[in-house]
Order: C-alpha cells, then sequence, then structure tokens
C-alpha cells in the first residue's frame, strides 16, 4: 500500500530526467507543499502545459474519502538524491514547469497495515520525537518547514547547475567578515565552493527565452558564474531617443506593394534602397558573397583609415569634453574626433511591407538559428562562444542586444565601472552615421551596453583583424540611422566547435574609448598585442 503525503515547493526549474523508485511492496510517503498553489491546482497545471515532461499523478481514494494524488514511477522526473539507507531512499524530483517534489520512501518489508492517519497527527508525533532526540527546543521547528527548506535549497542548487544563470550578490558576501555574514551569504558561499569543485553546465542559459536553447559549459570550473538577465531585444534604458513609429515609415522606407517572399519578385522592392537595389541576402539565407566581402574589406583596412569618418562635432569627445570642463580643464585637441569606420548597410523588410513573415529580406529579425554554446575558454580571455554545427560564409549568428543607452550614459557608467574594478566590458557604439547631422544631441549618440542585460553575444570575443564574424548593421524598425541593429555574420566557413569571434575595432591606445582596452590573447597571427600599451 501507498501513502502518499505531498509537500515541495513550485519555482522554475527544469532540468534532468528522474523516476521515482518503484517499491512494490513499499510504503510511499512523497511529501509536497506548494508555495504558490495547492497541489491539485498544480498538478491540474501540470495537465494544461504541454511542455510538461510528466503527467498528472494518479488519484489515491483514502479512508476518509480525499482524493490524493499519487506519483507515477515513470511520470517523475529528476532523480536527484540517493538512498539514505538499503532500504528507505530519499528522492528529489523536479518537473519542467517548476514543481519541486521530495519523496521519502520507506522500508515495508514487514508489511504492516498501513491505516490512514490525519495528517497533523502524523507530523505531531515525528516533531515530538525529533526534538526529544535531538534536543529541538525552538518551538517554530516543524517538518512542513524543513520539507519546504529542503526543497527550496534544491532549487537553489539546480538553478546553478541545469538551467539558470543567477543574479545574486554573492562574490561581496565572500569578501565580509565573520561577523558579518548572514545567513544568505553563508548559503552563497557554500554554492559557490559546490559550484567551484565541479564543471556547470546550464543547459539553456536563455532561460527559455531563445527559440533554441543555448548552453553553458564551465569546463574547469574556474569561472564565476555569468550575471545579467538574458533579454532577446534591445530595451531603452532612460534617455535614449528611439522613434519607433510607424508614421515615420514612408512609401519610400517599405515595400508596400510587395507580395510573399520579395527575393522572388521581378523588380526589386524600395527596401533595397540602403543595397544600391539589390538584396543582402540570398534565397538560400545567407549574406550575399560580394556585399559581404565589401563589408570584410572596410572593415581590414580599418589600419589604413581609408573607410574612416570624422565627426565635426564628435558626440565622444564632447561628452569628455563635457566632464572635463565639469572638472575646469580646459578644451584642446584632444578632443578632435578621432575617426569612425564607416558602415555598409542592410535594411530588412518589416511590418508596413507588403511580403509575409518568410520574406527573405527578413533574416536578423527571425533570431539566432545556429546551435551555439558558451563556453569557458582556456586562454584566459573569461567566457566566449562557439557554434556546435558547421556555419557557411555568410551566416547570420547573432545579433548583439543590450540596454540602448546613450553615449553621456554610457560613459557615466564606465566611470563607475573604473572605480569597481570590472573586468570585462560590453558596450559597443551605434556611431555608423554620427557624421550625417552635424550635431547630434546626447539622446540621438546611442550605444549599446549589456553589462546588465543583453544575450548571448555579449560573450564574443575580440579577435584581431581575421575574426570569423562581422558586425553588420541592419535597419529594421526606424527609417534613420541613430538607431539599428548590430548583427553578426560569419566572415568564412566556420567549423563545428569554433570559437566565435569579432573584431571589436578598439584603438588599444586611446584611454578615452568607451570600450576599454585589455590585454589581447586572440592568438591571431595579426594580433598588434605586442605594438601595444595597456591600460
Ligand atoms: C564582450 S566581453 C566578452 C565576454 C567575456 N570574455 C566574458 O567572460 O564575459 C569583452 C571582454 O572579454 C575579454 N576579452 C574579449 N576578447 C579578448 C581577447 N582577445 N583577449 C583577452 N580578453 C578578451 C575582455 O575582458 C573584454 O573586456
Amino acid at each position: 500500500m501507498r501513502e502518499t503525503l505531498n509537500f515541495g515547493t513550485t519555482r522554475n526549474v527544469r532540468g534532468k530526467k528522474a523516476a521515482m523508485v518503484d517499491q512494490e511492496n513499499g510504503a510511499e510517503i512523497s511529501i509536497q507543499t506548494n508555495v504558490l498553489e495547492s497541489h491539485r491546482n498544480n498538478h491540474r497545471e501540470l495537465l494544461q502545459n504541454g511542455s510538461m515532461k510528466y503527467e498528472p499523478p494518479h488519484a489515491v481514494t483514502h479512508s476518509d474519502g480525499t482524493k490524493i494524488p499519487e506519483s507515477k514511477p515513470e511520470d517523475m522526473e529528476n532523480k536527484v538524491a540517493g538512498s539514505i539507507s538499503e532500504s528507505s531512499q530519499v528522492d528529489i524530483a523536479s518537473s519542467d514547469n517548476g514543481e519541486v517534489k521530495l519523496t521519502l520512501v520507506c522500508d515495508s518489508s514487514r508489511k504492516f497495515d498501513f491505516r490512514r492517519l490525519n495528517e497533523d497527527a502524523v507530523l505531531e508525533v515525528v516533531e515530538e520525537k525529533f526534538r526529544e532526540r535531538y534536543g529541538i527546543t525552538n518551538p517554530e521547528f516543524s517538518i512542513k518547514n524543513l520539507m519546504k527548506e529542503f526543497c527550496q535549497y534544491f532549487l537553489e542548487v539546480t538553478r546553478y547547475f541545469n538551467n539558470e544563470v543567477i543574479l545574486l550578490p554573492m562574490y561581496d558576501s565572500l569578501k565580509k567578515s565573520d561577523s558579518e555574514v548572514s545567513p544568505d551569504d553563508q548559503k552563497h558561499e557554500i554554492l559557490m565552493n559546490v559550484i567551484k569543485k565541479n564543471p556547470t553546465f546550464i543547459e539553456d542559459m536563455t532561460r527559455g527565452e531563445e527559440r533554441h536553447p543555448i548552453s553553458l559549459v564551465n569546463e574547469d570550473g574556474s569561472l564565476e558564474l555569468p550575471k545579467f538577465f538574458y533579454i532577446l531585444k534591445n530595451t531603452i534604458y532612460q534617455n535614449a531617443y528611439v522613434n519607433f513609429s510607424l508614421a515615420r515609415i514612408s512609401d519610400d522606407n517599405c515595400c508596400s506593394n510587395c507580395f510573399g517572399d520579395c527575393l522572388s519578385e521581378p523588380a526589386n522592392c524600395a527596401c533595397t534602397r540602403e543595397t544600391r537595389g539589390k538584396f543582402a541576402y540570398t534565397p538560400g539565407g545567407l549574406l550575399e558573397e560580394k556585399f559581404l566581402d565589401e563589408c570584410i574589406a572596410m572593415n581590414k583596412s580599418k589600419t589604413k583609415k581609408d573607410y574612416f569618418y570624422y565627426c565635426e562635432n564628435c558626440p565622444l569627445e564632447n561628452v569628455v569634453e563635457k566632464k572635463s570642463l565639469q572638472k575646469k580643464r580646459k578644451r584642446s585637441n584632444k578632443y578632435m574626433c578621432k575617426g569612425h569606420l564607416m558602415r555598409k548597410f542592410i535594411k530588412e523588410c518589416w511590418t508596413k511591407c507588403g511580403c509575409d513573415r518568410n520574406c527573405g529580406n527578413r533574416v536578423v529579425q527571425r533570431g539566432i538559428t545556429a546551435k551555439l554554446q558558451v563556453f569557458s575558454t582556456s586562454e584566459g580571455k573569461g567566457w566566449g562562444v562557439r557554434t556546435l554545427q558547421e556555419l557557411e560564409k555568410g551566416t547570420f549568428v547573432c545579433e548583439y542586444i543590450g540596454e540602448i543607452v546613450t553615449n553621456m550614459e554610457l560613459y557615466e557608467r564606465n566611470e563607475e565601472r573604473t572605480t569597481n574594478d570590472e573586468r570585462h566590458t560590453y558596450p559597443v557604439l551605434l556611431d555608423a552615421d554620427w557624421a550625417s547631422e552635424g550635431h547630434l544631441k546626447d539622446e540621438e549618440a546611442l550605444c549599446l551596453d549589456a553589462t546588465s542585460f543583453g544575450n548571448v553575444a555579449r560573450f564574443i570575443n575580440h579577435r584581431c583583424y581575421d575574426a570569423n564574424l562581422i558586425e553588420i548593421p541592419v535597419e529594421v524598425e526606424t527609417p534613420d540611422h541613430h538607431y539599428y541593429h548590430i548583427a553578426f555574420f560569419t566572415t568564412r566557413k566556420v567549423k563545428a566547435n569554433e570559437e566565435l569571434t569579432w573584431d571589436y575595432g578598439i584603438d588599444f591606445d586611446d584611454d578615452t574609448h568607451p570600450i576599454k582596452a585589455f590585454e589581447c590573447k586572440c592568438g591571431s597571427h595579426f594580433c598588434g598585442r605586442k605594438n601595444r600599451s595597456y591600460r
């Protein structure tokens, strides 16, 4: 006979497969409390949720007439804990919708004739035994609390190991003196030690945001887990001016007369105006080779400055000057524009266009399709990104996603970060067209900062000159070039398991640039490391 009492907790945990122990002659006490809902509602929720890996349990009718769900062994997932003795066993299982279930299977080889007792009465008896045996005097002690805490600790640990990127102020806690350490800090410290000893594998560090999971592996266990929120779309922080209004998209800026797939239309549509009447994409969804090669050539000629433009009123220099004036320093030639790389834009079809969602001129907006993985690099670059599949030359890999900040906001954030001595930095400038309007207001000189909010692209490392990715500005929702998307495409065929890299285009000797230089470990033959001074 099986007796089932359920205790547990519900939060977002997904993970490995598990099974309840099948005890032919056993009495199963499955204890589950549900923090958010009653267990019955919860099981109903499991039924409704198509993505669930385990089915709703059978109902067991007890002597008092109530129906209590009984877990089916084959339905359960995430068997984690081992046995506590040869004949009794503790199992923890979690489901795809975040239910955690703690089950204690007791030996019943003596074939007791179990009778249904009042749950509270059983718990009271056990609590009394515990108090006596272990000298527990705290009146708050209860088996239910113990079980709940057990499940909550399970959640904490599986969140590290299975699927979530957690944002915890754990590292600061380690620096505190013993007298200051709170129970929460201690908990984090224990977890950090567990993580350091074990290679971490997170099945989907995007927490289900991306259509395809992106795993994270910490192979030598040496890196701290990244602390950031995974987002799919660029998001305005505060002062940035980005106008997505449909009214701004004129007939010249969309192809309302097109139908189906623009790439198969006989006449090129209005959306090819950026690319001189030709689509940037092939019908197979790759970048047109000629277009790509021109972009690569422009990027590589950076050192010769062939493709640089110089702003009359450079937002980067203006902000440095403004801050210096506040500090009562004089203006000097130091504040002349140091140059920005010219870029070729792609314009994709969008909402006001007549074509459909599968139109071949909509690649970046459809998101990531390549199988990617975040991993700990062995050269000391921190985390990096690799592809788990071979990628053809010209394949769209991902977009650089972050908070949209103004140049001034980024400057202020950077000042704070310098004070905090942060190792890695994650900004990019949307500076492809800063010179076109003479004087840009601060809210129009935009940057992306992926430090706290970003996507997988924030992990892509720099490689001097021969990187296998190139960043290309893509216009989707806005007809101007103040705001645009930064899309990464492969510059050549990339083998499965190769690290993905892009050339950050940093001037390693410019200490005022918002993208801070670092000691480059890219390993490229063309790496300018030897000739650089570092800060
Ligand atoms: C956009 S992040 C890339 C992800 C980063 N490696 C991480 O662990 O989060 C940029 C930072 O990564 C590091 N980095 C990127 N490329 C590097 C390289 N070639 N050599 C050394 N460090 C690099 C630098 O600290 C840089 O500030």
